[in-house]
C-alpha cells in the first residue's frame, strides 16, 4: 500500500499537472475554437483541422457572411416564446439556418407553385423524392431548424423527433402513393410525383404487392400514429392524459398557471383581479445564467439566493389580495388613482394628514351591517356584541392546480442502465379544500372590535388571513393611536375570543398593521400531495425542493434543502418533527433518482425511519446505534473531502457546475486514467434524533458536524438535524452557528424557542405540525403548518421506489477504522493536535494565537497542543512572546502526522498536497454509489473489482495513481 501511495503522493504534483493542463485543454480549446468558428458544433471541428486563415479569402468572406446570418437567425428564433440561451460552444445555427433555407425554399415552391429552373430543381428533388409530402417536408424542416437553434444540447430529444419525422415521412409517403393509385414506373415520372413520389413508390409498391392495400394502409397509418407518439415523447399508458392537456389547453382551461378558482374568489369577495407585476428587465448575462439553470435543471449558486421558493404569480396575487378592498365610491366622487394612493398610504403611516378627495367619510367601508352568526356568537358567548362591519377575509390565492404532475422517467447512470420511473403524483392523495372563512371567523372579529371598542382603542380589523391552523386578523390603527395600546391588550383579547395561544404580530412583516393569530376552532390537514402539486413546487424540477407546508395566509410555503443549506428541526415531544421528517424524504422520493439524492438516515430511536429501510436512496442501512452514527458523520466528512479534491483538480466551485460540466462531457480524466466520470448526487444526511449522538460521542459529533456544515454546501452534502432536546448542550454555539435554517415546533419553553430561532415565539405554537420556519438569509421566521403525509402513503412510495431498484450500501460509511495507538498524554485531541502539526507545519511559524484563531480552540487549549508539539519535536521550546522554531519541514509531514497519530499517516484536515490524495485514496477504496465510479467494472453488490483499480506497477511514473487511488 506504502509503496503505491508514495510514488503518487511524491509525483502528484507532476502526476497531476499534465493532467489538468490536458483536461483543462480538451475543455477549453473546442470552447474557443467553437465561438471562433461560429456557432456550430461540428462546423468548428472541421474548421479546427482547417483553420479559417488558410482558407482563401473569399471562402473567409463567405464563411463568415454566412455564419454571422446564421447567428442572426438563431438568436431571433432563440428569442420567440420563453427565451433560451444554448451555450456558445455547443450551438449548431449554422445548420439550422442551413435547414431554414431548404425549408422556405420548398415551401416557396410546393404551396406557391413558384416555376423557372431553380424552382423546377427543388421541386423534382422534393417532390420527385416525396411525392405529396413535399407539402408537409417545410414544416419538418421548420421544426429541425428550430430545435438546432432553441436546443442543440438536447442530443437525445432531437434524435427522437428525428426518427419520428423520418417515419412519419415514409408512412405518409407510402400512404399517399397508394392514394395515387398506386402509378407504376412506367406511369411516368409525373404520376409517381402526384402520388408518394420515389419514397412512397419503394414503401408501398412491395408491400401491396406482397399484402393486399388495406392492411398496408393500416399500417402505414399505424406508423405515422406511432410517429406522432415518438415525437412528442407520449409512451402509450399516457396517450389519455395529454389528450386531457391538449383538451384543456384548446378549451383555455390550463389550471397550473392561472388558477380559476382564484379567480372566482376574486369575483365572489370583490377582490381586484391580481395583476400581473411587471417585472424588472433582465440583463442578458442574467438570462443566459438562467437559461444554463434551466438546462440544466438546477444550477449552483444565485444572488440574493432563498432556500424557500415562492411562485412569483403567487405572491402578485398575495399581494393583490393582501390589499383590502376598494370601498364602495358614491356617484360624482373621483377615485384616487394608483399613484395618489400610494402617496396617501406613505404620508398616512407618517402620520401626516391626507387629502383623498373624498372626504371624510368616503374613505369608510361601507356601514352595511350584518348580523353576527348567531351559532358562533353561541360559541363565544358574545350575546352582547354589537353588530360589526364586514371584515373581507385575504382569498387563498394557492389553491394546487388538479391536474397529475407529469411523471418523470430517467436513465439511470450511476445504477447501471436502468430506466426509473417516479412516483406518480396520485399517490399522494388531495386533502380537503381550505376554507377561507367560516363562522368561528366572523365570530372572532366580532370579538376583537368589541374588545377594541371597550377599551376605547382607535383601532379596525380590517381583514383576516385563514391558514389551516390559524388566522392571522389584521388591526389597522387610527391617526395618532399608539401600537402598544393594541399590544398592551393581548390578555383581554386572549379572554375574549377564549384562546392562550394568542400570538401578537406588530407589524405583520411588509405591511402597516397589528397581526393577531388565533387558532381555528376548525383545524385543517395540509396533504403533502397539494403542496408538491402548488405551482411554486411545479416550476422547479430541483430534485432537493421539499414541500413544508402552509403559511398562515394559505400559502403553500415549498423549500430548497440544497439553498438551507443545513437544517435544524426541534420542538418537543409531540409537536411535528417526526412528520416533517417524513415529508421531507417522501418529498425527495417523489422527486428525485437516486442519480440525484443520496441519503444516509441517522433514526437512534429505532422507529421514526425504518419505513424508508431498503429504498435505493440510501447509501447505508438506517442507522440505529448511535456510536456508528458518529463514524457515519465522520465518513461524510472524507466523503466531503474528497468531492472538494475532484472540484480543485477540475478546477469548479461548486458541485453543480462540476456535475453540469461531467454532463456536457467537459471533465476528461487524465490521459490514461481509466476512471469514468460521473455527476455526483446530492447527499443529504439525516439525523433524527442529534441529543442520541451528542450523548455518546459530543466532540466527534460536534466536530464532525461542524465540519460538514462549514464545507459541505459546495460539495452538494446537506444536513438536517432535528432533536426533541434544543438545550445548549445538544444544540451547541458551533453546531447553531453553521446550521442557517431552523424549523422551530412547539418547544416547552421560551429558552428552548430562543436556542433554536434566537428569539421567542416557538412556545406559543400549538404542537402537531405548527411551526415557526426561518429558512437562511431572513430574520422574520414565517408560520408554517406542516405537510401531512400517512403511512399507507408513505408505505405506496416506498414500494413503488423500491420496486424499481434495490439498495446498493456501500460499506465502507460506518467502518470504523482500526483503533491506532495514541499516547496516552493525547488522549482525546488527536483529532486537532494533528490539525494543528499540519498547520505549523505548512505554515513554518509555530505561534500559539494562530492555533487559537486558526482551530478555534481558547488559549489554555492552544498552550497544551504547543506543548505537546514541543514534545513530539515539531516545534522548538518557548521563547518568551515570539512564535516557537518549526523543527520539521514540509516535506516530512505525512511522517510526523503517521508518528502522532501512532499508525499510518491519516489525512491532513485542509490539506491540498499530493500527501493528502493519497491518503483520502486510503480512506475510500470501496465501491462508491454516490461517487463517478465505473459501474461497469464493478460488481451489482458494490464490491469494487480487480480492474477499478489501477496497479502502480502499470503506471511507472505514478501519475495514474494520484487519481485512481482515490478508489473511484
Ligand atoms: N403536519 C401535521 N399535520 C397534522 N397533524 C400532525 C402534523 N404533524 C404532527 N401531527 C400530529 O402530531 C402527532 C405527533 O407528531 P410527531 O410524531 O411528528 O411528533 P414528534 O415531534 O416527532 O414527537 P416525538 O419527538 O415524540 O417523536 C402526530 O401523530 C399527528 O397526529
Amino acid at each position: 500500500m506504502a509503496t503505491r501511495t508514495s510514488p503518487a503522493a511524491r509525483s502528484g504534483s507532476s502526476g497531476r499537472t499534465p493532467a489538468r493542463n490536458s483536461g483543462g485543454n480538451s475543455s477549453k480549446t473546442p470552447a474557443k475554437s467553437g465561438q471562433r468558428g461560429g456557432s456550430t458544433g461540428r462546423g468548428s471541428s472541421a474548421s479546427r483541422q482547417a483553420p479559417p486563415d488558410q482558407l482563401p479569402l473569399p471562402l473567409r468572406v463567405v464563411e463568415s457572411a454566412w455564419m454571422g446570418i446564421s447567428r442572426l437567425a438563431g438568436a431571433g428564433v432563440r428569442k420567440l416564446g420563453t427565451d433560451v440561451s444554448p451555450e456558445r460552444e455547443i450551438r449548431r445555427d449554422g445548420t439550422g439556418f442551413f435547414l431554414l433555407l431548404v425549408a422556405l425554399a420548398v415551401a416557396t415552391v410546393e404551396w406557391w407553385a413558384l416555376r423557372g429552373p431553380v424552382a423546377d430543381i427543388i421541386h423534382a428533388g422534393a417532390a420527385g423524392t416525396f411525392g405529396w409530402m413535399a407539402v408537409v417536408l417545410p414544416f419538418m424542416l421548420t421544426t429541425g431548424a428550430i430545435r438546432l437553434f432553441r436546443y442543440p444540447e438536447r442530443h437525445r430529444a432531437n434524435s427522437r423527433i428525428s426518427i419520428g419525422l423520418v417515419i412519419m415521412l415514409l408512412a405518409g409517403a407510402g400512404i399517399t402513393h397508394i392514394a395515387g393509385g398506386l402509378p407504376a414506373l412506367s406511369d411516368g415520372f409525373d404520376r409517381l410525383w402526384a402520388s408518394g413520389g420515389i419514397v412512397g413508390f419503394l414503401v408501398a409498391g412491395p408491400l401491396s404487392a406482397a399484402l393486399t392495400v388495406w392492411p398496408v394502409l393500416a399500417l402505414l397509418s399505424l406508423l405515422v400514429f406511432i410517429s406522432i407518439l415518438i415525437i412528442t415523447a407520449t409512451p402509450f399508458r399516457h396517450i389519455p392524459l395529454r389528450l386531457r392537456a391538449l383538451y384543456e389547453h384548446l378549451m383555455g382551461q390550463d389550471l397550473a398557471p392561472d388558477d380559476p378558482e382564484a379567480h372566482d374568489q376574486s369575483y365572489l369577495y370583490g377582490t381586484p383581479k391580481p395583476q400581473k407585476v411587471k417585472k424588472p428587465r433582465k440583463s442578458r448575462r442574467e438570462k443566459e445564467a438562467e437559461a444554463a439553470a434551466a438546462q440544466d435543471g438546477f444550477a449552483g449558486d444565485e444572488a440574493f439566493e432563498r432556500a424557500l421558493l415562492q411562485d412569483e404569480e403567487d405572491e402578485a396575487a398575495a399581494a393583490a389580495a393582501a390589499t383590502p378592498a376598494a370601498p364602495a365610491v358614491p356617484p360624482g366622487v373621483r377615485r384616487p388613482t394608483q399613484a395618489e394612493l400610494a402617496t396617501q398610504k406613505i404620508r398616512r403611516n407618517q402620520g401626516l394628514p391626507v387629502d383623498d378627495g373624498m372626504g371624510a367619510d368616503a374613505a369608510e367601508p361601507p356601514t352595511e351591517a350584518i348580523s353576527t352568526v348567531p351559532g358562533a356568537t353561541e360559541v363565544l358567548n358574545l350575546a352582547a356584541v354589537p353588530p360589526v362591519a364586514p371584515v373581507p377575509s385575504r382569498p387563498v390565492a394557492h389553491t394546487p392546480p388538479a391536474a397529475p404532475i407529469p411523471q418523470r422517467t430517467e436513465q439511470l447512470q450511476l445504477s447501471g442502465d436502468i430506466t426509473y420511473t417516479l412516483p406518480p403524483s396520485d399517490f399522494l392523495p388531495p386533502g380537503p379544500p381550505a376554507k377561507e372563512r367560516s363562522e368561528a371567523n366572523d365570530a372572532v372579529v366580532a370579538a376583537l372590535t368589541h374588545t377594541l371598542e371597550q377599551f376605547n382603542v382607535d383601532a379596525k380589523v380590517t381583514g383576516f388571513s385563514r391558514g389551516p391552523t390559524v388566522t392571522r386578523y389584521e388591526i389597522e390603527l387610527g391617526e395618532g393611536t399608539k401600537v402598544e395600546r393594541v399590544t398592551a391588550l393581548s390578555k383581554n383579547i386572549a379572554y375574549a375570543v377564549a384562546s392562550s395561544d394568542v400570538r401578537i404580530l406588530s407589524p405583520i412583516p411588509g405591511k402597516s398593521a397589528i397581526g393577531i393569530e388565533i387558532p381555528n376552532a376548525d383545524k385543517e390537514v395540509v396533504a403533502l400531495g397539494d403542496v408538491l402539486r402548488s405551482n411554486s413546487a411545479r416550476k422547479t424540477e430541483h430534485p432537493m425542493v421539499m414541500g413544508v407546508g402552509k403559511d398562515v395566509e394559505g400559502g403553500f410555503v415549498v423549500a430548497n434543502l440544497a439553498k438551507m443549506p443545513h437544517l435544524l428541526v426541534a420542538g418537543a415531544t409531540g409537536a411535528g418533527k417526526s412528520s416533517f421528517v417524513n415529508s421531507m424524504i417522501t418529498s425527495i422520493l417523489m422527486r428525485s433518482t437516486p442519480d440525484e439524492v443520496r441519503m444516509v438516515m441517522v433514526d437512534p430511536k429505532r422507529v421514526e425511519l425504518t419505513a424508508y429501510e431498503g429504498v435505493p436512496h440510501l447509501i447505508t442501512p438506517i442507522i440505529t446505534n448511535p456510536k456508528k452514527a458518529a463514524e457515519a458523520l465522520q465518513w461524510v466528512v472524507r466523503e466531503m473531502d474528497t468531492r472538494y479534491d475532484d472540484l480543485a483538480n477540475f478546477g469548479f466551485k461548486h458541485i453543480d457546475d462540476f456535475n453540469k460540466a461531467v454532463r456536457n462531457g467537459k471533465v476528461i480524466p487524465p490521459a490514461g486514467s481509466k476512471r469514468v466520470i460521473r455527476a455526483y448526487p446530492y447527499l443529504l444526511v439525516i439525523v433524527d434524533e442529534l441529543a442520541d449522538l451528542m450523548m455518546v460521542a459530543p466532540r466527534d459529533v460536534e466536530d464532525s458536524i461542524v465540519r460538514i456544515t462549514q464545507l459541505a454546501r459546495a460539495a452538494g452534502i446537506h444536513l438536517v438535524l432535528a432533536t426533541q432536546r434544543p438545550s445548549v448542550d445538544v444544540v451547541t454555539g458551533l453546531i447553531k452557528a453553521n446550521v442557517p435554517s431552523r424549523m422551530a415546533f412547539a418547544t416547552s419553553s421560551v429558552t428552548d424557542s430562543r436556542v433554536v430561532l434566537d428569539q421567542p415565539g416557538a412556545e406559543k405554537l400549538l404542537g402537531q405540525g405548527d411551526a415557526l420556519f426561518l429558512p437562511m438569509g431572513s430574520n422574520k421566521p414565517i408560520r408554517v403548518q406542516g405537510a401531512w403525509v400517512t403511512e399507507s402513503e408513505i408505505h405506496r412510495v416506498v414500494e413503488h421506489v423500491k420496486g424499481q431498484l434495490k439498495a446498493v450500501y456501500r460499506e465502507d460509511v460506518a467502518v470504523t477504522a482500526p483503533k491506532k495507538q495514541i499516547d496516552d498524554d493525547i488522549g482525546d485531541d488527536l483529532d486537532v493536535l494533528l490539525q494543528a502539526t499540519e498547520l505549523v507545519v505548512t505554515t513554518q511559524f509555530g505561534s500559539t494565537s494562530m492555533l487559537q484563531r486558526k482551530l478555534r480552540v481558547g488559549f489554555a487549549k492552544a498552550g497544551r497542543l504547543m506543548d505537546l508539539l514541543e514534545s513530539r519535536g515539531v516545534v522548538g521550546p518557548s521563547e518568551g512572546s515570539k512564535a516557537r522554531d518549526v523543527l520539521v519541514k514540509p516535506d516530512d509531514l505525512a511522517a510526523t502526522l503517521a508518528a502522532i497519530s501512532g499508525g499510518d499517516a491519516p489525512a491532513p484536515s485542509g490539506g491540498a498536497g499530493a500527501a493528502a490524495l493519497a491518503d483520502n485514496a486510503n480512506a475510500n477504496h470501496g465501491f462508491d454509489p454516490t461517487g463517478p465510479v465505473d459501474l461497469v467494472a464493478a460488481d451489482l453488490d458494490g464490491r469494487p473489482q480487480a480492474e477499478d483499480y489501477h496497479d502502480g506497477a502499470e503506471d511507472p511514473d505514478g501519475s495514474e495513481d494520484a487519481w485512481n487511488l482515490t478508489g473511484r
